[in-house]
């Protein structure tokens, strides 16, 4: 079997999309590019060793490489300056076949690599292809041009496979100064025989932010690739004299209210544990402790909202919760509508993926004395495989 390695070059700035951080560290469906890049081409099962290009002062590398048997260098000013130094951190150990990817396709699969190397057993080196779909015109300062005959145009992918051997001689023959749009385009100049495989429709470079909004609607929609989990919650506060009782979101003026160190909204507190639950990410009193004079008489829909942003950052999505409020009063029914329209609100969700239920305890224990309200909940989320 040959040795083969790649090199993903993720030394780019990401100024097309813009934002604080290189789109190789953004979050798709919660994790970053760059981990699903790599994850995506480990599980070919093909690739032996893998280098990483990361920019000089990157400081978010060492993180995300920790979780995978990777190895990375410092790139350049370009893709070619970048490519180059992966070629060079390959050369102690020489491969014999090395595949060069851009961080910036997570959607790689392993067909496409497996069609890329059979291809090098003939030729020097392979690229994937793709017939153009658009028509395409040429064009200047707005003006539409002549059409372009696409039946002898492709658009060209990564990653590209060759020889090692090879595609390190066709560097060192091109001009030192000179940068390439990819690498294929340096093994032409070198006269290497190339072999052009199909390329993949999902293999998209993320470029500009739509990329980003629609891969990640798309990952929202791939329930192979996510996993439905339901959490639990559970909350009891006593009943005092006087004040606005918060339930659900809702005010309630009964004459009698629940006491707490926050609000004491205790559908509110059920729903949060629940959520957090549905993420296996602590309980309420993690995130907002009772000792802390700084949640004294907060109001509870800042838990709700923070519990669902926590689900949010995982890639994942609130699919339904249920909320059962339990006592012998105040009456929910009348306020029911209003309850589940407030949590819709601060969750984003449908009407219909939201319920609210009441039932009494028969006059029996501390409901059932009135001494106070339990609540309970339930919540569902679907959520990013992880890899
Ligand atoms: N000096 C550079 C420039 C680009 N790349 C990498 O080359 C791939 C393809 O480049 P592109 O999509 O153009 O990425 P950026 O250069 O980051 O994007 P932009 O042109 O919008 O700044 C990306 O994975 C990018 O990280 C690199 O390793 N070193
Ligand atoms: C290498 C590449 O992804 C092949 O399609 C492409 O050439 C990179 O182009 P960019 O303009 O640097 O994004």
């Amino acid at each position: 079997m040959p040795k083969i390695a790649q090199i993903i070059v993720a030394a780019g700035k990401g100024a097309r999309i813009g934002g604080d951080i290189p789109k190789q560290y953004r979050l798709l469906g919660g994790k970053t590019v760059l981990e699903r890049t790599i994850a995506a081409t480990l599980s070919s099962g093909l690739i032996d060793y893998t280098v990483v290009v990361i920019a000089a002062g990157d400081t978010k590398a060492a993180d995300v490489l920790s979780n995978f048997d990777v190895h990375f260098v410092t790139g350049g000013a370009t893709r070619t300056d970048s490519v180059k130094a992966g070629l060079s951190a390959l050369k102690d150990d020489a491969p014999d076949y090395v595949l060069i990817h851009d961080a910036a396709r997570p959607f790689v699969s392993a067909d496409l690599i497996a069609r890329l190397v059979e291809a090098l057993a003939t030729h020097q080196a392979s690229v994937p292809v793709l017939p153009l779909v658009d028509a395409v015109k040429t064009y200047d300062k707005d003006a539409i041009g002549t059409d372009i005959d696409r039946a002898g145009l492709r658009a060209v992918q990564t990653p590209q496979a060759f020889h090692y051997a090879d595609i390190v001689n066709a560097f060192n023959a091109a001009p030192a100064d000179a940068s390439f749009a990819d690498d294929i385009a340096v093994a032409k100049d070198a006269g290497l025989s190339i072999a052009a495989v199909n390329g993949s429709r999902d293999n998209i470079k993320l470029t500009y932010i739509e990329d980003f909004t629609r891969a990640e609607r798309e990952l929202m929609s791939d329930t192979n690739s996510r996993y439905f989990a339901t959490g639990t919650g559970f909350d009891v506060h006593r009943f005092t004299e006087g004040g606005t009782m918060w339930l659900c979101g809702v005010p309630i003026e009964c004459g009698y209210t629940l006491l707490g160190h926050s609000d004491a909204d205790v559908g509110l507190h059920a729903l949060t544990d629940a959520i957090l639950g549905a993420i296996a990410d602590g309980d309420i009193g993690d995130h907002f402790p009772p000792s802390d004079p700084k949640w004294k008489g907060a109001s509870s829909d800042k838990f709700l909202d923070f519990a669902a942003q926590r689900v949010t950052e995982r890639g994942g999505r609130i699919e339904h919760v249920d909320v059962t409020l339990i006592c012998e009063k105040p009456k929910i029914k009348p306020h029911r509508e209003a309850m589940r329209a407030r949590l819709a609100e601060i969750l984003g969700l449908s009407l219909n993926r939201v319920s609210v239920k009441a039932t009494t305890t028969e006059k029996l224990g501390f409901t059932g004395r009135s001494e106070g309200m339990a609540a309970q909940a339930s919540a569902t989320v679907s959520l990013p495989e992880t890899v």
